[in-house]
């Protein structure tokens, strides 16, 4: 029998550890959630469960290596030069990863090298461009709960050096982080049950000590990173869950080695009273930013238009918070109607912001000093592109853009003092190749005389001693040996007596003299000394630029916002959109509304059918949608929603016209089973949810109810569907605007009792049996669904579609008779919704012999409406008790009971 092993304690592997394992190890332990890329020479090494990971996600090698006098350790590593390649990979596939550099020269080195982590990078911490989405924004989130359901949020993007928070209910705090869509979120350690309840597991998370979230000391580090005495500037003094939310991502960057933060000069508050509140559900069915399908197109990908970087973050943003503000809305689209006007300045603006790159990135990298020549340059190149664009706002006869021109800051002095000193195509690492230009530093222009020259010399020494020795040979160079005369074996017995010889090759043998040395000296020396030279000049420019920082953040915010609009005017000329007029009031009125999205994916020829939409709050506050599957239902509603929202972002609308009564939150919720493939196909979430939209609306909110309650039974979707309505429509708090789609026709019958609520439907034409979508939104209700049509078109064999007619037929006779016919589903458990206004709501009809009850919704018998009849004209409180036993069996003598 095998002998067992007994596994080895913690010491006894210590003890048989390699000097270099153990300090492998003692770096290890202070980050052993993270893997950690150990640099040992030209490598980056992974060891043991790391080492399986990063194999796994690499595709590198697993091997395993001695680790000591007894154990072996897996191992994986790649070449240091690799980092940028592998980094991002590891970083993507939701690794923390830290890097563990050398700190010291090897060659310098007494005993073991120096090393330590130097970066720590995770999902949501990178300044790598090769981890960065150009287009979007990278957020790190913090979460600090607080009592009574209240929470505060912050969010930072060190790459830009943005930084929000907020604070308020947790819905409030879940509706944000659904809008920006953090990278990577931390939280107390101890509230993870909070967390799932309230966010679910959708993020990449990370727990912090307590202590972390502390208010004081967080309140005291915020005001160090801003330079303030007070909070009260960011409008987040009176939040202190926001501010412990703030304090602990600070504290989270410094414990990740990110301690210069230079660029963070302040905050800004996410106020909810500013927005419009769209919530999780509603910014992915409403596809703002996703497509819910693979080969989907979202919103975003429909109206980004922007050219530069920052312009694309910005637009990103502006959709998750659309504003409430008129003021505010009317001047952005202002200045989008005078674009669309100008062809020229639009043209001129649109080369300009081509040209202006990501200077706020840059200059976020020059903040923390890591900021490369080559960035610098481009930097150098979006400042003037800058200063082109400011001048051509400032000459324009439009008061918005002029005022936009007045918001640039002079940054020339940062972009000559760039253009004078670097190279305009400078190496990428300074100290590596050149990058200082000549004219900045005579010592300098000295220096490189001598290497060019002493090069020159070499060439001819060369050239002297090959003539001289009558063979031909070559002086090279390299690491080891330096300069070297190399000769081929041929003429090995032609060398000179004074070459000293340093090396054989199989072919060659390699030789200095004298003289070789010398000049090898001096060229090296100058070398050696250019770059440092150079790395010194180039940290000096670096550093001279810091205190632009702010100046050029700001600039890079105007052009972003510029950015923005013109890409709004551009895609208004493209697509013919019009200026939505903004109104205070509650009326939503639009003219040929267009869904933007769907109208772009039509195929060539098929045209959109554009129409008309109104809504208030006095007399068609709800509209019952109903008509056929793929009427056109989902895109009416949906097209609704996107409309306002375009407006209010201060974009044109696809309408002929549209009058935007400001909106203050956009609800949408669709039928449980439309969410089956996003893995919340139960009814419970469709309840949750509606039960969400209900408890927070007001006069000002726009709802969207897409087949809510067909992810249940029948008669029960009827039934909630019917009370949600209702509810809606006697709300306490307000009025708001709602479309239902539905494909209950029964719900048709709100109309008549409720005067807000109005019968809309979705045209369709039926000609040969077969149905034909008009898409046009008219007055008045259904009669019946269309559903075997569709499934027909769809290519459903025959035999399915025949025996669903006649199973439908069965149950419309059914239905009719009062009784199930033999053999076919029955609808016994039907149980009819409560309705009216109110007072005096109708009960459920008496349920009959063949147990089936019969609903008020299914008026198509004639004896079951006289029967209604009967009961709403009697007078309840004027019937004597013999009246009403006489009443009841007339009834029960008219339905033939
Ligand atoms: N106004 C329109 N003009 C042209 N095509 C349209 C229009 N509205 C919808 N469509 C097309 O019809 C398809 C179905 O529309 P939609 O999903 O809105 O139907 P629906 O009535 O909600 O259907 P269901 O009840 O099955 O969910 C859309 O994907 C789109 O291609």
């Amino acid at each position: 029998m095998a002998k067992k092993e007994t596994p080895q304690t913690e010491p006894e592997k210590k003890y048989a550890l390699t000097p270099l394992m153990k300090q492998y190890y003692s770096i290890k332990a202070q980050h052993p959630d993270a893997i950690l890329l150990f640099r040992a020479g030209d490598f980056y090494e992974t060891f043991g469960p790391d080492a399986v990971t990063a194999s796994g996600i690499l595709g590198i090698t697993l091997t395993k290596r001695a680790n000591g006098s007894a154990a072996s350790v897996e191992l994986a590593g790649f070449p240091y030069h690799a980092l940028d390649v592998y980094l991002p990979k590891l970083v993507r596939a939701g690794q923390r990863v830290a890097v563990c550099e050398q700190l010291e020269d090897p060659k310098q080195a007494k005993g073991i090298v120096k090393r330590g982590v130097t970066e720590l990078v995770t999902p949501g911490i990178t300044f790598d461009d090769n981890i960065l989405d150009h287009r979007e924004n990278t957020w790190l989130a913090s979460v600090a709960f607080g009592p009574k359901g209240r929470a505060g949020v912050a969010f930072i993007d060190i790459s830009t050096g943005e930084f929000y928070a907020a604070e308020g209910s947790v819905e409030y705090i879940d509706k944000l982080l659904a809008n920006l869509m953090p990278k990577e979120i931390v939280f107390k350690k101890g509230d993870e049950a909070e967390f799932r309840h309230a966010f679910g597991d959708r993020y990449y998370t990370y727990k912090l000590d307590e202590w972390a979230f502390n208010y004081d000391s967080n309140r005291e580090k915020l005001l160090k990173q801003f330079d303030t005495a007070s909070l009260k500037g960011f409008g987040i003094d009176l939040l202190p869950l926001a501010v412990s939310a703030a304090g602990a991502v600070i504290y989270y960057l410094e414990y990740t080695e990110h301690k210069d933060l230079s660029h963070v000069r302040g905050i800004s508050r996410l106020d909810q009273d500013k927005y419009v509140w769209i919530d999780r559900f509603s910014i992915r069915n409403l596809e703002l930013f996703h497509p819910l399908s693979e080969n989907g197109t979202s919103l975003t990908d429909v109206i980004d238009r922007t050219l530069s970087p920052m312009g694309a973050r910005l637009l990103r943003r502006w959709i998750s918070l659309p504003l409430k503000d008129k003021a505010a809305i009317d001047a952005r689209l202002e200045t989008v109607g005078h674009l669309l006007r100008d062809t020229a300045l639009r043209d001129a603006l649109a080369a300009e912001l081509g040209a202006v790159g990501d200077m706020e990135r840059i200059v976020s990298k020059i903040a923390v000093g890591r900021v490369n020549p080559r960035e610098l340059v481009q930097l150098a190149k979006g400042l003037a592109a800058s200063e082109r664009i400011r001048n051509l706002c400032a000459e324009s006869p439009n008061a918005q853009l002029r005022r936009f021109a007045e918001r640039f800051a002079d940054c020339s002095a940062a972009r000559l003092s760039i253009e004078r000193q670097i190279l305009p195509e400078p190496a990428l690492i300074p100290g590596r190749g050149p990058v200082i230009a000549a004219g900045v530093h005579e010592e300098l222009d000295q220096l490189r005389r001598i290497a060019t020259g002493g090069k020159d010399y070499l060439l001819a020494l060369q050239q002297r001693e090959s003539e001289a020795a009558g063979i031909p040979l070559k002086i090279s160079y390299n690491n080891v040996f330096g300069y070297y005369i190399e000769v081929r074996n041929a003429h090995r017995d032609k060398v000179p007596q004074g070459w000293i010889r340093k090396q054989t090759l199989v072919n060659a043998e390699r030789y200095i003299t004298e003289e070789l040395k010398e000049y090898e000296e001096k060229i090296l020396g100058a070398e050696d000394k250019i770059a440092a030279i150079e790395a010194r000049l180039y940290a000096e420019l670096v550093a001279s630029l810091q205190p632009t920082v702010p100046a050029i953040q700001g600039n890079a915010m105007a052009v972003a916002e510029l950015d923005c609009l013109l890409s709004f005017a551009r895609v208004a000329i493209e697509h013919h959109y019009c200026r939505p007029e903004i109104a205070d009031d509650d009326v939503l009125e639009i003219k040929d509304g267009r869904h933007p999205v769907i109208e772009q994916r039509l195929p060539i020829g098929e045209p959109y059918i554009p129409n008309d939409l109104y809504l208030d709050s006095t007399s068609q506050q709800i509209i019952i949608i109903t008509g056929p599957n793929m009427a056109g239902k989902s895109a009416l509603l949906r097209q609704t929603a996107l409309i306002v929202l375009l407006a209010q972002i201060g974009s044109f609308v696809p309408a002929s016209s549209a009058r935007i009564g400001l909106v203050d939150r956009i609800f949408t919720r669709v039928g449980a089973s439309d969410n089956i493939s996003q893995g919340e196909s139960t009814f419970m979430v469709e309840m949750l949810e509606s039960a969400n939209i209900l408890n927070n609306i007001s006069g000002r909110s726009l709802v969207l109810l897409d087949e809510i309650g067909r992810g249940t039974s029948t008669y029960d979707g009827i039934s909630i569907a019917w009370a949600m309505v209702e509810y809606l429509h006697e709300h306490p708090g307000g009025k708001a605007k709602t479309l239902f789609a539905t494909h209950y026709h029964e719900l048709n019958e709100m109309e008549a009792r409720f005067e807000r609520i109005k019968n809309f439907n979705v045209q369709v034409r039926e000609v040969d049996k077969r149905v034909i979508f008009l898409r046009k939104l008219v007055p008045g209700g259904t009669e019946h669904s269309f559903g075997i049509h569709v499934a027909k078109m769809a290519g459903m064999p025959p035999r399915v579609i025949d025996r669903a007619k006649a199973v439908l037929e069965d149950l419309e006779r059914q239905r009719r008779n009062g009784s199930a016919a033999g053999g076919s589903p029955d609808l016994s458990s039907v149980s009819a919704p409560a309705s009216g206004r109110g007072r005096g709501r109708s009960r459920t009809a008496a349920s009959g012999e063949g147990g089936m009850q019969l609903s008020f919704f299914q008026l198509d018998d004639p004896v079951l409406k006289e029967i209604r009849d009967q009961i709403r004209g009697l007078d309840i409180n004027s019937l004597t008790p013999i009246e009403a036993l006489n009443k009841l069996n007339e009834i029960k003598k008219l339905s033939g009971l």
